[in-house]
């Protein structure tokens, strides 16, 4: 048995390419924890951790993550059978309550170690892939309706998204949809225009702002009102045509099953942090699948290795209605992978090495943690990405 050895954490910090304004935070920067399970076998596994602007969007923060990683989950982990990952989970969720996005970096660490050591691609772990290449949204949240449209344009050329989540509820309901009308109409049929409410509106705002999305030709309206609100949920997905998506109010299996048994969706975006793993967000899917409702493949604006983890999942789903949002490590100005992640023809390709098939440039995360002396790089200068 491959015992594990030692586990090490640290806090990577990335600029965003633009502000990211969403309706509860505004994000400069994504911070990545990454986590490293070392295996007695000399096998290293890699998982990732982000949160959206600190504590304002989840339970969870990426100090608060390091934290628990190194002073709760650590001591269990330690000399436990790498090899067993099911195990692993197993104890760590009787052992620890919430914590999901922690949990889920440690079972993504310990998933990329078995695939490592078994010479097999994580999504064939899970089940087996389904798909080489997934869809990939990109979110227009500049605040800026032209800039929105100037960047969509972009998108478009460069034949890297034709799918636009616009980011909405911080500003009144008719300002929003005049902002998404705009934008629809210059964009047309060659993009499918969403919007995400980040569960700022109340069921009064949500019904009249769903109405008027829908003659705006939005596609999809993800999370109107609060997550706890699961029959004003009901009631909108049964009120209205244009589908509605649940995303904060999918904080596991269980949710999955109550939001599902309540018709509470139409739609749901799954995603492996809110999960609480890999293998959990599968189990969301399934419900999902069960119930008849079409699935979408969320991001938590995870960088390169959680992106990809996502990716191995959402390739194993047999069916991606609504496509998905991974888009995560072309936020931020900073690649971190020795080998970034590809996109092209409005896809990511699902890596198809062992384990995650991606593995962090170690140079280039020594440069940018939290904790690095930068001083002692050459110049202060960051050590080449792999993109150039
Ligand atoms: O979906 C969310 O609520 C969070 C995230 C996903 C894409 C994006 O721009 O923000
Ligand atoms: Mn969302």
């Amino acid at each position: 048995m491959p015992a594990i050895e030692s586990i090490d954490t640290f806090l990577v910090d990335l600029p965003t390419i633009r502000p990211h304004i969403l309706s509860m935070a505004t994000m400069m920067r994504q911070t990545a924890v990454f986590v490293r399970i070392h295996c007695a076998d000399g096998v290293i596994g890699t998982g990732e951790a982000t949160t959206i602007g600190g504590l304002s969007y989840g339970p969870e923060s990426p100090e608060g993550i390091k934290l628990a990683i190194d002073t709760y989950f650590a001591p269990l982990l330690l000399k436990a059978d790498a090899a067993r990952p099911a195990l692993i989970m197993d104890m760590l969720g009787k052992a620890i309550v919430g914590n999901h996005f922690a949990k889920c970096a440690v079972e993504t660490a310990l998933l990329d170690a078995m695939g490592q050591r078994l010479g097999v691609p994580v999504s064939e772990l899970l089940g087996g892939r389904r798909r080489d290449s997934l869809p990939v949204a990109w979110t227009l949240a500049s605040g800026n309706t032209r800039q929105d449209i100037a960047e969509a344009e972009q998108m478009l050329e460069l034949r890297r998204h034709n799918i636009f989540k616009l980011k909405i509820g911080k500003r009144s309901v008719e300002d929003d949809v005049a902002h998404v009308a705009t934008i629809k109409k210059a964009l047309g049929d060659r993009a499918s225009v969403r919007v995400d409410v980040n569960q700022a509106w109340d069921e009064a705002s949500a019904s009249r702002g769903i109405a008027l999305l829908q003659d705006a030709g939005c596609d999809l309206v993800e999370q109107p009102v609060a997550a706890h609100a699961r029959y004003a949920m009901a009631r909108l997905a049964q009120a209205h045509i244009i589908p509605i998506m649940a995303d904060e109010a999918l904080i596991g299996p269980s949710s999955a099953f109550d939001y599902a048994a309540s018709a509470a969706a139409d739609v749901f975006a799954v995603k492996i942090q809110q999960s609480g793993g890999l293998h959990a967000a599968c189990k969301v899917g399934a419900i999902a699948d069960a119930a008849g409702i079409a699935l979408y493949g969320g991001t938590m604006l995870e960088v390169g290795i959680a992106t990809a983890a996502s990716a191995h999942v959402f390739a194993t789903f047999p069916r991606l209605a609504f496509q998905t949002e991974l888009f995560g490590p072309l936020l931020v100005t900073e690649e971190i992978l020795a080998e970034p992640l590809r996109y092209a023809d409005f896809a990511l390709q699902v890596p198809d090495g062992p384990g995650l098939g991606v593995s962090l440039d170690m140079d280039r995360v020594a440069f940018f943690r939290r904790d690095a002396d930068r001083k002692s790089f050459h110049g202060g200068t960051a050590p080449q990405a792999a993109r150039g």
